[in-house]
């Protein structure tokens, strides 16, 4: 079947040069905004989904999720999915049923765009590329992670801050900075849960300046399980890379140190804001978690490589830390090729290998110490999750989406695989070396899993969720597995009636969890509503003096979704 958008091609006028010429809505005829990568741009609500099988009764929560999805065609017409405004779905599931909600998150971003009803935003990570208009304004879309935390939903982006939205309308309540607490300009889009103490252990990587000026500056914070941060401290990482996601033990942060490099140079020059070295080692830094002195960060390094996302972490008998995370032989963003590529030549995705690696990390090593990892499982793969009270502890399961280049695959029918060939779902045991993989058949891939505790379940014991892209008839399903036996298939399959995005990260929320945080936040409950940020962050108020001295009109500081006036 041909797709309906390859019927009808058209004389576009809307970019001259790269860049867009007037106000039309109409998106670039690019593959990342054609086909299955089109942006969705829906806010809707769909109630009682359809079904194939049966949901399990157990099941009683809220599967959300984050795509980003450009609501306005980009300034630049090479423009990357990356770079799209975050729309936060939400898969409600009780009694066997499944309702669907979808609103995107109304980021400073959101509005100011909003107001002109067109991009005003330029490059990923790159202000310089910004209309004048946006100037001091955070540029963040929200659009990689959104977890549950003391009953608001937090929208990330390592770009800039969370933002805080409804868990069951997806309202935005606006930009969260810890009730005053947390002012550093980035924010990971991967914080971790210590299950056994209630903590968010969480990080920013460029945290210098406004957060996008190719500071080597890391901070690193705890909040406890009642919200109040209990540890910052400030670290420099040895050149400014990507640190996208962590690892945690019971003592000590790994964060994975990916040689994608920024330079203010290259900014300054409307470039793009990381280019790969394929000449830099990776890193891990190691911190301990707790009172951290900036003297005290350890680096890890090892061959040039391309970080992918955690699995598990926890320290084995020898006080060692297990670090387990998929690795990439190449670079994985395509999109970011190295500066002294010649323009035109950028290959795409090339055949990349991803294997899940097991590196142990003596704490106590010297910084700079060169390692291998102990152990490299010979698969391809991506978005790891365990079973998460297990964050912090010896664990024995993993699931990934994965990558199966000897399964056919229908090109005709689906073009090459938005996002990547993650034809299959894997699940993996270190203990006994087992993998139990379902193929989704050759017209299809899937969206990172999300796992489902069974209550009083062992490790592993539930359900695996995930979103399948039915790359031939741009539609999404829904499936859950029991997570033990994936290659029986889905139990259940709930169908969207269209398409979404390509998301990144999501998680479950049990509905139990959900409510107890309503409660508490209620007028009896003591702790009252979420209150976003009431100060704008030290970069904001620097940029404002400066405008106000180069006779621009500064930037309203205000934050929130109400707080800009344009
Ligand atoms: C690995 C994914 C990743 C890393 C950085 C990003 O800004 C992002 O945006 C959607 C995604
Ligand atoms: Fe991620």
């Amino acid at each position: 079947m041909a797709h309906i958008h390859a019927l009808a091609p058209q004389v576009s006028n809307s970019y001259t040069a790269g860049r867009r010429q007037g106000h039309q809505v109409k998106f670039p005829d690019t593959e990342a905004f054609q086909g299955f990568g089109a942006p969705s741009r829906l806010e809707c609500d769909v109630f009682d989904l359809e079904i194939d099988g049966t949901i399990p009764l157990e099941i009683n929560g809220t599967f959300y999720r984050v795509q980003p999805d450009h609501r306005f065609p980009p300034i630049f017409e090479d423009d990357i999915q990356f770079n799209g405004d975050g729309a936060v779905s939400a898969i409600r599931i009780q009694n066997g049923h499944a309702d669907f909600k979808q609103r995107f998150v109304k980021t400073d971003r959101y509005q100011a765009e909003t107001a002109e009803r067109r991009a005003l935003f330029g490059r990923y990570r790159n202000l310089y590329t910004d209309d004048e208009l946006v100037k001091g304004v955070i540029r963040t879309a929200s659009n990689t992670n959104v977890v549950f935390w003391r009953g608001m939903l937090l929208a990330m982006k390592e770009d800039g801050p969370p933002f805080a939205m409804d868990p069951k309308t997806l309202e935005t309540v606006g930009r969260y900075d810890f009730e005053g607490q947390v002012d550093s300009p980035t924010f990971t889009a991967h914080p971790k849960f210590d299950p056994a103490t209630g903590e968010m252990v969480c990080f920013g990587y460029e945290a210098g300046g406004n957060g996008n000026d190719a500071s080597n500056d890391i901070v690193v914070y705890t909040i406890d399980a009642d919200g109040r941060k209990t540890e910052e401290c400030w670290y420099k990482s040895p050149f400014c890379g990507m640190i996208h996601d962590c690892g945690i033990t019971e003592n000590y942060l790994v964060m994975p140190l990916t040689p994608l490099k920024c330079s203010l140079d290259r900014l300054k020059a409307g470039g793009n804001h990381w280019a790969w070295d394929p000449n830099q080692d990776q890193y891990y830094g190691v911190v301990p978690r707790r009172g951290g002195k900036p003297e005290d960060i350890r680096w890890f390094r090892s061959d040039n490589a391309f970080h992918g996302h955690t699995a598990g972490c926890y320290e084995n008998e020898d006080g060692h830390i297990v670090y387990d995370l998929t690795v990439a032989d190449g670079n994985v963003f395509f999109f970011f090729p190295p500066e002294d590529m010649a323009p035109g030549s950028v290959l795409k995705r090339n055949k990349l290998k991803s294997e899940t690696c097991r590196w142990i990390l003596d704490p106590k090593a010297e910084t700079e110490t060169y390692v291998k990892p102990a152990v490299s499982w010979n698969t391809s793969g991506e978005f790891s999750r365990i079973d998460d009270r297990y964050v912090t502890k010896r664990y024995d399961h993993f699931w990934q989406a994965r990558i199966d280049p000897t399964r056919s695959y229908d090109f005709a029918a689906c073009g090459p695989p938005a996002g990547g060939l993650f034809n299959c779902l894997g699940h993996y045991k270190w203990s006994d070396q087992t993998e139990d993989v379902y193929w989704a058949g050759p017209r299809a891939t899937f969206q990172e899993p999300a796992f489902i505790p069974k209550e009083g379940g062992g490790e592993a014991e539930g359900w695996l969720i995930a979103l399948v892209n039915r790359l031939d008839v741009l539609r999404n399903d829904i499936v859950i597995f029991d997570a033990l036996n994936l290659q029986a298939g889905p139990v259940a399959t709930i169908h969207l009636p269209f398409k979404v995005r390509l998301g990144l990260h999501g998680n479950f929320v049990d509905h139990s969890e959900i409510a107890e945080w309503e409660a508490r936040r209620s007028k009896a409950g003591g702790i009252g509503p979420v209150r976003s940020a009431e100060q704008p962050l030290p970069w904001q108020l620097v940029a404002q003096q400066a405008g106000a001295q180069n006779g621009h009109l500064p930037p309203n500081g205000s934050n929130g979704p109400n707080g800009h006036e344009y």
